[in-house]
């Protein structure tokens, strides 16, 4: 009543001023969420959806966690309209189309759905992130940086942390030859370690020293999701150039400021130095001197410049964050479920064995091949738990549904549910249980093509998936060799996820017991 007494006491042109803007808007609302219904495409309505996109803000709900709920309402159905606040998208439920849409469609689907920021600032200009052109200069220039020679190199310093690592359970187990430990730090320590070396030439010290190891503390905090991130999400749904405006991305200030500096000191003592060591940062310094040369640009402040400090620095959050988390929750879940299935543990140990013995103790770069259950068991690992459950695109091409008269036009969003997928008992028959005999040799051929993708698919699929693969696989040969592992009091018999962090995470401590073998 009150506010109905306000709005007549108004002056008329204001009233009509506000008249026409409640008639736009509402205008405007009508049309954007009837959206799917016009064009006869099946959807989950605007409500539920709104539903889901404040159940994310708000963090009671997980992006994977709506994402199967979305799944499920769109079951019989090839792909689906959804509304992400008033803007629709779609979300592809046939893994069958995910070659045809990320594959031959890549023209139309090129980007992800991050909002472009020319100036890449605080960590947002990196590869997950950049458009257009721009992302495929600097993908053309760090593929190299992930080929068989550099990864042979990289093994080395693989194998250094992985001493450090049984240098320090052999201290912790020398008293009674055991020890119960929180295997999700210990690991999540070793992985900062390998990536500081890779990506920076740095040494992290996160194992021997853990308390005084600031990078750790600062590249957790990226693939966290606070509120900046939830209001960019937010935001981006009402109009992808509003998150931009207020200068929101995914890196905290501190951890922006941290990682620059890190990285500008890197780089001066590479420039000093002359480093010919080709980590990352040396490589992306190597290609912005190249891109400066080339194209003979004056300056590095040449807006078309491509390797700014800004991308580099963005690039090195990437990497380190990738290389943190992802690798160090994919051997926890692994080491968790080798822990309660004994059997696969002790196959598992028996191979590496046998070709440790093969290889004259110390298995090398290309003895991983030879390590055909490994693969098998790391391969179930990320499908029962991909550390990136939700692959995004948005459209940059207007796309012709094949076989069908239906048209995704430019500036929508798709969302592909790979962890959908992966828990799918249609693709994965009885898909809690951990089962690595889904990819032996005989079985690997029955997997519907499309519904395991741990690491993307399309142009945009993982760039260092070898790097992750090889780190993963070299973290479980350390540990396995050398220690039986076992629940312990402190194991909790099922997994609660962290909702906060951007990738799947295990909420929490994750205790083990490692026995040292004989
Ligand atoms: C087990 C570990 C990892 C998993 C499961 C994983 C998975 C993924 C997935 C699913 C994507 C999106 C692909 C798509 O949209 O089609 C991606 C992109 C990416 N990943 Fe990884 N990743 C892992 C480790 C790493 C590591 C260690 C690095 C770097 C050192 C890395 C760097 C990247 C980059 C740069 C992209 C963006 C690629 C582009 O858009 O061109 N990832 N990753």
């Amino acid at each position: 009543m009150e506010l109905l007494t306000s709005i007549l006491s108004l002056p008329v042109n204001s009233l009509l001023v506000f008249t026409g803007a409640a008639l736009f808007l509402w205008y405007y609302l009508q049309d954007q969420l009837s959206y799917w219904r016009k064009r006869g495409v099946p959807y989950i309505s605007p409500i539920k959806c709104f539903s889901f996109t404040m159940a994310q803000t708000l963090r009671t709900k997980s992006v994977l966690e709506t994402t199967k709920e979305m799944y499920e309402l769109l079951e019989g159905h090839s792909y689906g309209g959804i509304y992400r606040l008033f803007r629709p998208a779609v979300i592809l439920r046939d893994p069958g189309m995910v070659k045809e849409w990320l594959v031959k469609g890549f023209p139309s689907f090129h980007d992800r759905n991050s909002p472009p920021d020319k100036k890449a600032r605080n960590l947002s200009g990196n590869l997950f992130t950049l458009t257009g052109d721009r992302w495929h200069t600097v993908r053309t220039k760090l593929a190299p940086a992930f080929s068989s020679a550099k990864l042979k190199v990289m093994y080395q310093t693989l194998k250094g942390c992985a001493s450090d690592v049984n240098a320090h359970l052999q201290g912790l187990c020398s008293a009674k030859g055991e020890v119960e430990i929180d295997i999700k730090d210990l690991v999540s320590r070793y992985a900062m370690d390998v990536i500081g070396a890779c990506a920076l030439g740095i040494q992290c010290n996160a194992i021997k020293d853990p308390e005084n190891c600031q990078m750790r503390k600062a590249v957790q905090q990226i693939f966290r999701i606070n509120w900046r991130f939830s209001l960019q999400i937010l935001l981006s749904a009402i109009h992808p150039k509003l998150a931009l405006l207020f200068s929101l991305s995914r890196g905290t200030t501190e951890v922006t400021k941290f990682l620059t500096s890190v990285t500008k000191e890197a780089m001066d003592v590479k420039k000093k130095a002359g480093s010919s060591r080709k980590d990352f940062l040396q490589i992306m310094m190597s290609a912005g001197d190249t891109e400066i040369e080339k194209r003979k640009l004056k300056s590095t402040e040449d807006e078309d410049f491509v390797f700014t400090e800004n991308v580099i620095t963005s690039m090195i959050g990437l990497f380190l964050s990738a290389g943190l988390d992802p690798v160090a929750t994919t051997v926890t879940f692994c080491l968790y479920e080798l822990a309660y299935h004994p059997e696969i543990q002790d196959r598992l140990f028996q191979e590496i064995q046998t070709v440790r013995n093969e290889c004259g103790d110390e298995i090398g770069f290309e003895d991983l091949k030879k390590l055909q259950y490994l693969e098998q068991v790391v391969n179930e690992t990320l499908r029962k738990y991909p550390p990136a459950g939700v692959l995004s695109r948005k459209c940059t091409e207007s796309f012709q549904i094949p076989d069908s008269s239906v048209v995704i036009e430019k500036g929508l969003g798709l969302m592909i549910p790979a962890a959908c997928f992966h828990h799918d008992p249609k693709y994965f028959p009885d898909p809690e249980r951990f089962d690595p005999e889904r990819f032996s040799k005989e079985n690997i051929g029955n997997i519907v093509p499309g519904s395991y993708i741990p690491f993307g698919e399309g142009p945009r699929f993982c760039i260092a998936n070898r790097l992750a693969l090889m780190d993963v696989k070299t973290m479980l040969i350390t540990l396995v060799s050398d220690y039986a592992l076992h629940p312990c009091a402190r194991t909790k018999n099922h997994f609660e996820f962290d909702r906060e962090t951007f990738t799947l995470n295990p909420k929490g401590e994750v205790w083990l017991r490692l026995k040292k073998r004989n």
